[in-house]
Parts: structure tokens; C-alpha cells; sequence
């Protein structure tokens, strides 16, 4: 069956890491999309704002703490069974920050190490491309989930030396 991408939406994705530590903060997700979620935070875009932009903002609304450095490590484009909106999420990684994460009304972050994240509660995608974030690689990813969003029908993920602004539909393979 052909992937039908008729119109797509941006999503920011950040994930803090202490690299001294070897943990990374992730949040449960209170309310929403992805509810019931270990993931990194974001959202989307307000009119008027950068992806960037948007990164930071919603890393201090979701857990309260102000990055120093955010850094875009890549780019995954989800889409689903039966449903012609693709999401393209922009993942960030970000290494220093101000502030304390605290919990919200959206999110309760938590610190994991990287020896022991909560893959079995986390979107399954994640898993896949995790290792490529942790060692700080870029990449690009494709992921077309069931219509429940519960099972990875087919992927695509690949390694790239720059991500790009945003993601190019002519250049899809699963398409
Ligand atoms: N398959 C997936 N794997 C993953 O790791 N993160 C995903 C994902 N699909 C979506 N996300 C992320 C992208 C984004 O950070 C978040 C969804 O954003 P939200 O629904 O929380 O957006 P907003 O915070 O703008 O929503 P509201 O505050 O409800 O308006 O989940």
C-alpha cells in the first residue's frame, strides 16, 4: 500500500542530556497526544515562530528549565494507517540548561540513564533511532505506525552529515 502524505505538521522534540552522568530527562506525558509517555518535550509551532524557536519555548513551558545549547540532531516523519497527515517532528539535543525541571500540568520529568530507558513505555520508534541520537549522530527517519499508533509497520532511518530545514517529501522512501 502506497504512503499518501497529503499535508504534514511540525513538532519540536527536545531531549536534555548529562553526558558527565550519562542520563538523559525525559516526562511523562500528563494529558495529550503520546499520553501516558515516557518522551522528550515539544510541540508545536506558535504563528509566527522558528522550529528552534518553538524548541525552547516549549522545553520551559513543559519542564521549566531555560537550555543553553540545542542543537538539531534530526528529523523523523511519522505517518499512520489510513491517515493522509504526515508528522515531522524536529529532534533537538540539548546538553546544558538553567533552571530545575519541575513538573507541570503536562509533563513530570524524570531522569534515566542511558543504560536503563523506559523503552517498553515510550513511543516504539524510539528505541530505533535512540542509539543514533545518544552517540550524537544525525539522521533522518521514516516511521508509518498502525492505526491504533501502537505497532512500526515499516521504517526507514539513515544517517546524514546535515539536517535539513526541513524535511524534503520528494526524497521519502517509504513512499
Ligand atoms: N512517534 C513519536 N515518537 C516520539 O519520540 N515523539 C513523538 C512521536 N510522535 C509525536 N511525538 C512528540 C512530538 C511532540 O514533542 C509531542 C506532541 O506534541 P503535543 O501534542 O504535546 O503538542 P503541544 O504541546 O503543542 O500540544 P498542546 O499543548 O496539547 O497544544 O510528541
Amino acid at each position: 500500500m502506497p504512503i499518501i502524505i497529503e499535508k504534514k505538521k511540525l513538532f519540536t522534540l527536545v531531549l536534555t542530556l548529562d553526558e558527565k552522568n550519562r542520563k538523559i530527562l525525559l516526562g511523562m506525558k500528563k494529558r495529550g497526544f503520546g499520553l501516558n509517555k515516557w518522551n522528550g518535550f515539544g510541540g508545536k509551532l506558535e504563528p509566527g515562530e522558528t522550529i528552534v524557536q518553538a524548541a525552547y519555548r516549549e522545553l520551559e513551558e513543559e519542564a521549566m528549565i531555560q537550555a543553553v545549547d540545542m542543537d538539531k540532531i534530526g528529523i523523523n516523519l511519522f505517518t499512520f494507517e489510513n491517515d493522509p497527515v504526515a508528522l515531522e517532528v524536529h529532534v533537538f539535543r540539548s546538553t546544558e540548561y538553567k533552571g530545575t525541571p519541575t513538573e507541570t500540568e503536562e509533563m513530570r520529568p524524570e531522569w534515566f540513564s542511558y543504560d536503563n530507558i523506559p523503552f517498553d513505555t515510550m513511543w516504539p520508534d524510539d528505541r530505533i533511532w535512540f542509539p543514533l541520537f545518544l552517540k550524537g549522530q544525525q539522521f533522518l527517519g521514516e516511521f508509518h505506525f498502525s492505526e491504533d499508533q501502537k505497532r512500526v509497520l515499516e521504517q526507514d532511518l539513515r544517517e546524514v552529515s546535515h539536517v535539513p530545514e526541513e524535511y524534503d517529501l520528494t526524497q521519502r522512501k517509504l513512499a
